[in-house]
């Protein structure tokens, strides 16, 4: 596991930005498609928003470039909760993506109606039965929840199915998430974290003993790909 440490959200932005150019690149030169999977929230906006303007948008061949979700609220996909509406806000409705290569978590079917689905869509994109997503960006909540694999919650358990529909009491709804070994299978897994709020999970999450239902981030772990924490020095005050 690799912690980058940048000085604001502004710098981490860039410097995961110009990280995932270099990603595509390499990838690009053995296969011919890059699968990227967004995470929702607020904390990676401002990637997006740069990975949307120049130099980056020219220097992405998004053609090539298929987008997954990790998770998504169920809510209509015009309300501003919506994590896949926020992405099509501040990236892909900016970029050349074909329409065909956006794989959004449906929420206008029952939350585990879109579950069975995603799977589905996932099973048949990846025709070897191995999802193995080349790049995984995730965030992480201040109560250390990753995706929608919030404290105390079975999902954080699942160890079969590869996504999962549940109503989440604490936010009064629904939630769609991949599960934990879907991601773990990924070839790079990103988390992004900034402010102050989040120190002293980050603390924990990282540095703490395993407590999986207190804070379900510490869960990813790739069996096989790379595990990368960017964060600004906000969020890594509490770091030895
Ligand atoms: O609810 C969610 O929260 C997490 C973290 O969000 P942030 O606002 O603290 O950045 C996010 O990663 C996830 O996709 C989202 O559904």
């Amino acid at each position: 596991m690799e912690i980058h440490v940048s000085k604001n959200t502004a710098d981490l932005s860039k410097d995961l930005a110009d990280r995932i150019v270099t990603l595509i690149d390499a990838t690009l030169g053995k296969q011919d498609r890059f699968t990227f999977v967004l995470s929702g929230g607020s904390t990676p906006k401002a990637l997006y928003a740069l990975l949307s303007e120049s130099p980056y948008s020219e220097n992405i061949p998004w053609e090539k470039v298929h987008f997954f979700w990790g998770d998504e609220r169920a809510v209509p996909f015009e309300d501003e909760r919506n994590n896949a509406k926020m992405c099509y806000d501040q990236l892909l409705n900016k970029v050349n993506v074909p329409a065909e290569n956006i794989h959004i978590m449906r929420t206008d079917v029952s939350p585990e109606e879109s579950a069975a689905a995603y799977e589905k869509v996932l099973k048949s994109y990846f025709k070897d039965g191995e999802s193995t997503f080349d790049f995984v960006l995730l965030g992480m909540g201040d109560d250390g929840h990753t995706l929608s694999l919030f404290p105390g919650t079975e999902v954080v358990h699942e160890s079969e199915a590869w996504t999962s529909a549940f109503f989440l009491q604490a936010q009064d709804m629904y939630r769609i998430t991949l599960t934990a070994p879907v991601v773990n299978a990924a070839k790079y897994v990103a988390f992004m974290a900034t402010g102050a709020g989040k120190a002293e999970t980050l603390k924990s999450v990282l540095e703490g003993d395993q407590n999986l239902d207190k804070f379900p981030s510490q869960i990813i772990k790739p069996v096989n790909g790379e595990l990368h924490w960017f964060v600004d020095e906000a969020a890594a005050a509490q770091l030895s």
